[in-house]
């Protein structure tokens, strides 16, 4: 994705144990996978808070107490996804079927007296994509076949097609209901699991028209933000596999995050060609609403996911420390934010959109009283889905009408207890009468036990209608608290002031217009909000108060709120990093994912460096390649010169603590790719159809170069959001498909074309290639992705049987890893493949027979279901894949089980063959 970030820094995102020899622990690795006991004996796993909170709180069933308990105790499963819908998904859960899980098919496996727990799929995924594995370490290390499983995932997951993820979290995605056209939002998005599978979602394009142009590209898009700038980094690597050119990564607080308008369809897009129809209808007609609807909309999502920073009490397994840290300030401390962001959830989704509230608590602060919160205020205008019958074998316990709120102190059961007393609470934690009629057993709360995972609780929610005003409760709150204590003599002090009565009434009317800006603010008018601050600050100073009452509110409102907001932010990020350390999977391991730092682009640098020598090895030149994408985006081709275009457009373009027009520090800009020179060299070199929106829909981060390093795709969609967003309110932090990359061969020939194919882009551009395209019989494209580099021979006159000789001559002589490519069909292809660029695909054929072949036009651009096609770079003398090791073996693997099963069917069909002979005769 084009990243707008500085990337230079990835040593500093690195948990310590990544760094140092730059070989990243494996999240597969079984230290890793039982870390949860590393932390804590099980003697220690004990808090008496906890407990008596819990208990009090009534979330656990009677009778089950010292189930939950125990459980929590244990480390959490392995549990992993397998990614993509498509027919690939399909097979690999065959193979782990086949494969590796066959071992438990004739009975219970048995190892030092103890079980092997066979894998199981969760059985409330749809269609068997997610699974459960509970191995000890002992098992797997005398059970060899069990390693295997193990390295299999491993090398899985690092290629993309399956992603290591806690039960719980993969749920609230799943009530999401994502369709392809909509606009997602994921508020609360890093390290990114739920977005990833959001976009699977959205790029499920089943029976969607793929007859023409980008149509496999899916209308709507997702937005995945983060207020953290550095897990915006891990979101952007961890949602990288998934190659979609309808992901923006961007980095606001979630309470914050700007309103865009204005928002136009893509030129050149179907959307905006029928936009322009129906302006021009409306104008005949005179209908004014309707002309002004085409002068551009404000952008509001179909769906918001807000999986909010929370305590965390659910994650006690793979975070065990939580027992030690435990305190009821975490989830207190948390509430208000949890509310705000939620809030503006609600603002920003369409009537009809569809918002899942998610936390990894079971604590009713954070869970149902946001919710009931959220529902008051919202006045009906949002309502709490039942969603019982929908994953009917998820078992959940129904969300809870009653609480009680605890301070360090004690219990209280509502506000009027607490509004004196009570330390660091909040009106909206309490549950009240009016909130005890909501339907908040529509909440789902999912208790460890149940089925052997973390805590988690979620509510699905729909917007039925326009919301009233939704100020910021705590905003208004604080005012009141400050007020009281202004009352109470505590706050305005009348220092110096002429102690004559008029300052007192003077001061005690400067409270009451504070009071009726409250008012105002819950009643969102901001205007009389304001008049009324004004009415008090100038009572103060009529009054001759020495220090103007309106003026100390507002001083001690901001010192409050800025505080605050540290107190929470610092807060959120312990409990974040905590849990992070302690996270012993894929799922939440951030830096993991940072740490890959991009095998494909690795991959690429090495064969970069290793030029045209046949032993490329990739991977050792990876490991030396520490800059990521976003830093030499910008620090890009010095030599070059600077880009010899004006874009129409830029967003941005400080960047990297240069001063410049952006509106954000360290973001590069987006330029859209405008050089005709550019565009034409890509379209002639790669004949690249019309169809596909090259002229309008590349972008890059930098113009510091003659040729920008890398060319991203964006769909129409988000192509319209930047367009729209005029005053660049959307701080970006990675948006588009890397497309094409300028490939650098030191002191060689580039050839024609100094672009070479990302591979994460091809899927999206292969059907529109119509040049340097090679297909490949099976042995040959077996050859490649296993040596990644192979040598050619070539005879000036290369053709039909003259090669074929020379061809057959060569291979005499050669040892194996240096025998050219030799079969006649590859060889006539050469002739005709230019240096430079260009795709290897498995001949069609062979995958027709292999059951492997994609609907090119219809195989949107999911990793697991794309096409067996890899980028190549062609010298004169050779083909060098460009694409990491682990996923050529990946694609390997896809193509070895087909032709198992291929042979299963052949002697199958033989043997049914034989028997109807034996019958007959
Ligand atoms: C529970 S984690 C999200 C996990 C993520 N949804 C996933 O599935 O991978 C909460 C995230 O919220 C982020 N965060 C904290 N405060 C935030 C705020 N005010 N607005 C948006 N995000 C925030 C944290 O940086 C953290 O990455």
């Amino acid at each position: 994705m084009g990243r707008g970030g500085r990337g230079g820094h990835k040593k500093r995102l690195m948990r310590k144990d990544y760094q140092g020899d730059g070989k990243r622990e494996n999240a597969w690795n079984e230290k890793k996978t039982h870390r949860a006991d590393q932390y804590l004996e099980a003697g220690d796993m004990h808090n008496e808070a906890f407990e008596e909170y819990y208990k009090v709180q009534d979330i656990v069933p009677e009778g089950e107490w010292q189930e939950f308990l125990d459980i929590l105790k244990k480390p959490l499963p392995i549990t992993f996804r397998i990614n993509g819908s498509g027919r690939f998904a399909a097979e690999l859960v065959t193979k782990l079927q086949t494969d590796f899980f066959s071992h438990f098919s004739e009975g219970p496996v048995m190892l030092d007296g103890e079980l092997v727990q066979p894998p199981r799929p969760l059985p409330w995924y749809p269609s068997n994509l997610a699974w459960h594995m509970n191995f000890t370490r002992n098992q797997l290390r005398k059970l060899s076949w069990l390693a295997a499983i193990h390295e299999f995932m491993k090398v899985a997951n690092e290629a993309g097609s399956i992603t290591r993820q806690e039960a719980v979290s993969m749920v609230p995605p799943l009530f999401m209901d994502v369709q392809p056209h909509h606009r997602v939002l994921d508020m609360c998005a890093a390290p990114g699991s739920k977005t990833f599978q959001l976009l699977e979602m959205l790029h499920n394009m089943e029976g969607a028209d793929s007859s023409s142009g980008s149509s496999t590209t899916p209308s709507g898009f997702v937005v995945a933000n983060d207020a953290d700038a550095q897990r915006c980094n891990l979101l952007t690597h961890q949602t990288k596999r998934m190659c979609s050119p309808c992901l923006m990564v961007t980095n606001h607080n979630g309470e914050q995050f700007p309103k865009i308008t204005g928002l136009q369809p893509a030129p050149g897009s179907a959307a905006a060609a029928a936009a322009a129809v129906e302006a021009a209808a409306a104008e005949l007609a005179g209908n004014a609403a309707q002309q002004q609807q085409g002068e551009g909309e404000v952008m509001r999502f179909d769906r918001i996911l807000c999986d909010v920073p929370c305590s965390g009490d659910g994650t006690m397994r793979k975070a065990p420390d939580i027992w030690r840290r435990w305190s009821v300030n975490n989830g207190n401390g948390l509430h208000n934010m949890q509310l705000r962001i939620a809030l503006h959830a609600v603002r920003l989704l369409k009537v009809g959109g569809r918002m899942v509230y998610s936390t990894c608590t079971p604590n009713p602060i954070e869970d149902e009283a946001v919710v009931a919160e959220l529902l008051v205020r919202c006045k009906g205008a949002l309502q709490l889905l039942d969603v019982s019958d929908q994953l009917p074998e998820l078992k959940r316990c129904a969300g809870k009408r009653k609480w009680l709120v605890r301070d360090k102190h004690q219990w209280y059961s509502n506000w009027e207890e607490a509004a004196k007393v009570g330390f660091k609470l909040d009106p909206t934690m309490f549950s009240s009468p009016e909130k005890q009629q909501l339907p908040l057993e529509r909440c789902m709360r999912i208790l460890p036990h149940h089925q052997d995972t973390g805590g988690f609780f979620v509510a699905v929610l729909q917007k039925v209608a326009e919301t009233p005003d939704l100020p910021d409760p705590s905003l208004a709150h604080r005012f009141t608290r400050i007020i009281t204590a202004g009352r109470d003599g505590r706050l305005i002090k009348i220092d110096g002031a002429d102690p004559h009565q008029g300052a007192e009434d003077a001061a005690a009317y400067a409270l009451e217009a504070a009071e009726q800006a409250i008012a105002a603010l819950e009643a969102g008018d901001a205007a009389a909000a304001t008049k009324a601050a004004n009415a008090a600050a100038a009572a103060a100073s009529r009054g001759g108060l020495a220090q103007d009452a309106a003026t100390e509110i507002y001083k001690n409102q901001r010192r409050y709120d800025s505080q605050e907001a540290r107190k929470q932010q610092q807060l959120a990020k312990q409990q974040q990093r905590q849990q992070d350390a302690a996270t012993a999977g894929a799922d939440e391991d951030a830096a993991a994912v940072e740490a890959d730092a991009d095998a494909d682009v690795q991959a690429m640098e090495g064969v970069e460096t290793a030029g045209d020598d046949v032993d490329a090895d990739a991977d050792a030149a990876a490991a030396a390649a520490d800059e990521a994408e976003g830093a030499d985006d910008a620090a890009d081709g010095a030599a070059d010169g600077k880009a010899a275009w004006t874009p129409s457009w830029v967003r941005g373009g400080g960047g990297r603590g240069r001063s410049g027009s952006g509106r954000f520090r360290g973001i590069d800009p987006i330029i859209p790719v405008e050089d005709p020179t550019i565009i034409k060299m890509l379209v002639d070199f790669y004949g690249v159809e019309a169809s596909f929106p090259l002229a309008t829909h590349l972008i890059t981060r930098s113009l510091e170069a003659a040729f920008p390093k890398r060319l991203y795709y964006v769909s129409d969609a988000l192509l319209a959001v930047l367009l729209a967003d005029e005053r660049e309110s959307l701080k970006i932090t990675a948006t588009g498909l890397k497309l094409f990359e300028r490939h650098e061969l030191r002191g060689k020939e580039l050839g024609k074309c100094q672009y070479r194919i990302a591979q994460e882009g091809l899927p999206f551009l292969l059907p529109h290639l119509t040049k340097q395209v090679i297909r490949l019989p099976v042995a040959d494209f077996m050859r490649l992705l296993a040596d990644r580099n192979v040598p050619l021979l070539i005879p000036s006159s290369a053709a039909g049987s003259e090669a074929e000789t020379a061809a057959a001559a060569a291979a005499a002589k050669t040892p194996s890893n240096q025998v050219p490519l030799s079969t006649p069909s590859v060889l006539k292809q050469l002739e005709g493949l230019e240096s430079g660029g260009a795709v290897a695909l498995l001949d069609e054929e062979a995958a027709q027979q292999l059951g492997l072949a994609v609907d090119q036009a219809g195989s949107g651009a999911l990793t697991a279901n794309a096409p067996l096609a890899v980028s190549v770079w062609r010298t004169r003398a050779s083909l060098s894949v460009l694409v990491a090791k682990n996923e050529c073996e990946q694609m390997a693997d896809k193509v070895r089980s087909a032709q198992q099963r291929m042979k299963q069917q052949q002697q199958g069909g033989k043997g049914a063959a034989k028997q109807a002979e034996a019958v007959a005769a």
